[in-house]
């Protein structure tokens, strides 16, 4: 598998964005339950990218510029090329290579750096799709969404509660106390507090 899932920290990262179109958009929405500032650079941007910087204001900033293929950018932790000019995103991942940076070109994936998968989240739970094809992408999450909602969200949030504690409290037997509350039908709120492992 050349491009494999992965769990990245997204705090505090900044994604440089060169484009303001659909494509650019697509993949700002795909990361928005992500920690990431985005700072998105084009001569005009679309409807939905304007609206999702008006929902995501303090994440999401816009800014009127024409780029060109000697733009030099630094500091930004990612790069994602979405400009419907073909020559001038392959320019721009040339240097984004060049200056180590990992580089999503939407017109070229076979030469990024990485790809976005559809994500869904069931409180903590997060399931990443990827079919290298993002229409079957888009099927595979509904039917998944579906089967995800036989969870108990609350549950969920629950055991991890518990798990902090036990590993706070360096228990020897938090694999077994998990299980065992999984296949539990519910587990007490206090569960966490009243535990006496002896
Ligand atoms: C899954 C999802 C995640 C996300 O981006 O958040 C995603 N694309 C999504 C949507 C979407 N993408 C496109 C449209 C039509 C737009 C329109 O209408 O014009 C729509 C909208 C839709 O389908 O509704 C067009 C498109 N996509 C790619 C190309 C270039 C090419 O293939 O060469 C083209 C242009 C050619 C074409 O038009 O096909 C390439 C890629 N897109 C990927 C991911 C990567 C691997 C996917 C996988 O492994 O499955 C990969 C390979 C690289 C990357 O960009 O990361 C997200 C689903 C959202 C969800 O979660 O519901
Ligand atoms: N990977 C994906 O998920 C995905 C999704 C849709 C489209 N695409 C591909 O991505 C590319 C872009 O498609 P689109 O639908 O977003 O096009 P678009 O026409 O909607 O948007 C192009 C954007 O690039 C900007 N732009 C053009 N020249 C620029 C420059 N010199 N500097 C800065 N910004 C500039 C435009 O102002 C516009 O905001 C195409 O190759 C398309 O096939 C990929």
């Amino acid at each position: 598998m050349r491009y494999f899932p992965l769990m990245v920290d997204t705090k505090d990262k900044k994604v440089l964005i060169v484009g303001g179109g659909k494509a650019a958009a697509i993949k700002i929405q795909g990361f928005i339950d992500s920690s990431f500032l985005f700072y998105c650079l084009a001569p005009a941007f679309c409807d939905d990218l304007i609206a999702l910087a008006g929902t995501y204001p303090e994440r999401i900033f816009l800014k009127e510029k024409k780029v060109d293929a000697d733009f030099r950018f630094f500091a930004y932790d990612y790069f994602i090329v979405a400009t419907d000019d073909e020559a001038l995103n392959a320019a721009l991942l040339r240097r984004a290579k060049a200056a180590s940076v990992p580089v999503l070109s939407t017109s070229d994936p076979a030469s990024s750096d990485f790809h976005m998968a559809s994500v869904l989240r069931r409180g903590p739970l997060a399931v990443s799709i990827s079919a290298d094809n993002p229409t079957v992408s888009k099927y595979v999450k509904a039917d998944m969404e579906e089967f995800l909602s036989r969870y108990d969200e609350e549950k969920l949030f629950e055991m991890n509660r518990i798990r902090r504690l036990l590993v706070e409290r360096k228990s020897a037997h938090i694999s077994e106390i998990m299980e065992e509350l999984w296949n539990d039908e519910k587990i007490s709120k206090n569960y966490g507090e009243s535990f006496d492992e002896t």
